[in-house]
């Protein structure tokens, strides 16, 4: 597995090996002995998978006070998945970084606790599967808006997206209740 740094600390992009052979190919995507040797938590408590359409945007979501740290990757179709730096502290607090993640690259995504993340659809269709490291809490959801000026994520391609009610209700980084320390 290829362990990259990205502009975020602590959000890493990981490169699975990939066995290829005349059936097809073969990769280890999640192994808990590797997460573990790569500073990465291995114990994951939830599995999700969202199906969507071309130029649907789900995001920008996080918990408060009841932060996921997320594995995000894609089964089906291409996505632009962005992630906004919530951490109390962090020097790199409302910065946000954006990957093309596809079945193609076979990428995937860590992202840890206190961020916003999101992501829209770039391909027909995309299917994405990612891992949680802490329990749904409906409570304590929250959607920063994706389009908010201040964090200016400059997602792909022109259209506007299709957004849940939820997402078009998102709030502005200057009114949102964001994590403290
Ligand atoms: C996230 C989630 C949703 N649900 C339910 C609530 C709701 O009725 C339905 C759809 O939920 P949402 O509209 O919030 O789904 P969605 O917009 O896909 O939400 C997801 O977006 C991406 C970007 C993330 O990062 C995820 O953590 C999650 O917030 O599924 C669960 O039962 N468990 C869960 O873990």
């Amino acid at each position: 597995m290829k362990v990259t740094e990205t502009s975020l600390p602590g959000v890493l992009l990981l490169e699975p090996r990939l066995f290829t052979d005349s059936r097809g190919w073969f990769a280890e995507f999640y192994n808990e002995r590797v997460f573990a040797e790569a500073g990465l938590p291995s114990h994951f408590i939830q599995d999700n998978q969202s199906h969507s359409t071309e130029g649907v945007l789900r995001g920008m979501h996080y918990q408060l006070g009841a932060p996921q740290g997320k594995l995000v990757r894609v089964l089906s179709g291409t996505i632009y998945d962005a992630v906004v730096d919530l951490r109390p502290g962090s020097p790199t607090r409302g910065q946000w970084a954006g990957f093309e993640l596809s079945s193609e690259n076979r990428h995937i995504l860590w992202i840890p606790e206190d961020f916003a993340h999101g992501f829209k659809v770039l391909s027909k269709t995309a299917d994405v599967l990612y891992k949680v490291t802490k329990p749904y809490d409906s409570r304590a959801e929250r959607t920063l808006r994706w389009d908010d000026p201040e964090v200016n994520i400059l997602w792909p391609g022109s259209a506007t997206p299709v957004l849940s009610s939820k997402d078009a209700d998102g709030k502005f980084w200057s009114e949102a209740e964001l994590p403290v320390a």
